[in-house]
């Protein structure tokens, strides 16, 4: 009888992670690159020493309790961990670990380009040269925002939040300014000023929103901040969804209480193609694609794997957030 620690794998993920996990452990799966059903995951559980998961999983004490008292440690392949019971787990003493770090260049990046995709009103050109709408050049034709000599807002100046402000250094903002829980140490490095959140949002020509979801973040962006910004302010938010109050930015949108949104996550996700922020002109919705690179996915897999495997062998996991 094989005494191989037992996980499972809730989807199919690059084979970087399952190289490092399969020589010590029993490995089974999720053979698809859709989300499990919760009643496949209920199922699917029983008995298991790790749990290797991503962030569209719900990891609530059912799952917890289906997986039994072997569970030591679930590791998502994701930063953000809001989808499990946390208290659940430090009841039980399960170690759940995520993966810091290494999507940081790819959410960093991604970011940058939504906020040039939106403040330069490109998907609106590509549209025009497909709809066969571009005529000679006209000089009051979508026009756009420069970042040069303007004020960029950063929510939540972690490590993607720092990525951001880096690379737009180099685009000759004015002025960088940030809202986190703490200050930050690091700030004092690409020059980025702590302020409260109000002035974050009153001062702000460009807000990137780049914190994770908390009860304290919990649509952090609703009518009131939404009042209180520029109208020439645009949105741009790569950190969760649940940020943002989704009705409120629609209406702000179309009353100009803002110019623009460029939006990579939503509530819910999928955001269905018939909501209403999806067909006005100045918002651009993407499928939350923050860290789709080669390098991020691969990088997430080992890390997540690794994760588990240090549990195991009893050692600290490189993204304990528990
Ligand atoms: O890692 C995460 O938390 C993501 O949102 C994937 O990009």
């Amino acid at each position: 009888m094989s005494s191989a620690r037992k996980v499972y794998v809730t989807r199919l993920v690059p084979q970087t992670g399952i190289d490092i996990l399969k020589p010590e452990c029993d490995l089974s799966f999720w053979e698809s690159d859709e989300a499990i059903p919760q009643d496949e995951l209920l199922k699917n559980v029983k008995g298991i020493d790790g749990l290797f998961c991503m962030l569209t999983d719900n990891i609530n004490k059912d799952v917890i309790d289906a997986a039994g008292p072997n569970l030591k440690v679930i590791a998502t392949m994701s930063v953000g961990y809001e989808h499990i019971d946390l208290v659940e787990c430090k009841k039980r003493g399960i170690v759940v670990a995520n993966t810091p770090n290494v999507s940081t260049d790819s959410v960093a990046e991604l970011t940058v380009s939504l906020l040039l995709l939106t403040s330069r009103r490109l998907l609106e050109g590509v549209r025009a040269v497909k709809n066969g709408e571009w005529g000679l050049w006209k000089p009051m034709w979508l026009l756009g925002t420069e970042l040069t000599q303007r004020t960029v807002g950063i929510l939540g100046l972690g490590r993607i939040g720092y990525g951001v402000a880096r690379r737009l250094r180099p685009f000759g903002v004015r002025k960088i300014i940030y809202h986190d829980v703490v200050c930050v140490s690091y700030a004092s490095d690409i020059g980025a000023d702590f302020v409260s959140f109000d002035e974050l949002v009153k001062q702000s020509d460009f807000i990137c929103i780049c914190c994770n979801l908390t009860a304290q973040t919990r649509h952090k962006f609703n009518k009131d901040a939404f009042k209180m910004m520029k109208k020439s302010a645009i949105l741009i938010n790569s950190g969760r969804g649940g940020v943002v109050n989704h009705d409120d930015l629609h209406e702000a949108l179309v009353n100009g209480e803002i110019t623009a949104a460029g939006i990579d996550v939503t509530e819910p996700e999928p955001l269905p193609a018939s909501h209403p922020l999806v067909s006005i002109p100045n918002c651009i919705v993407l499928p939350h694609m923050g860290s789709n690179t080669w390098e991020s996915r691969n990088s997430m897999s080992s890390t997540a794997a690794k994760n588990i495997l240090a549990v195991f062998h009893k050692e600290k996991p490189m993204g304990e957030v528990n």
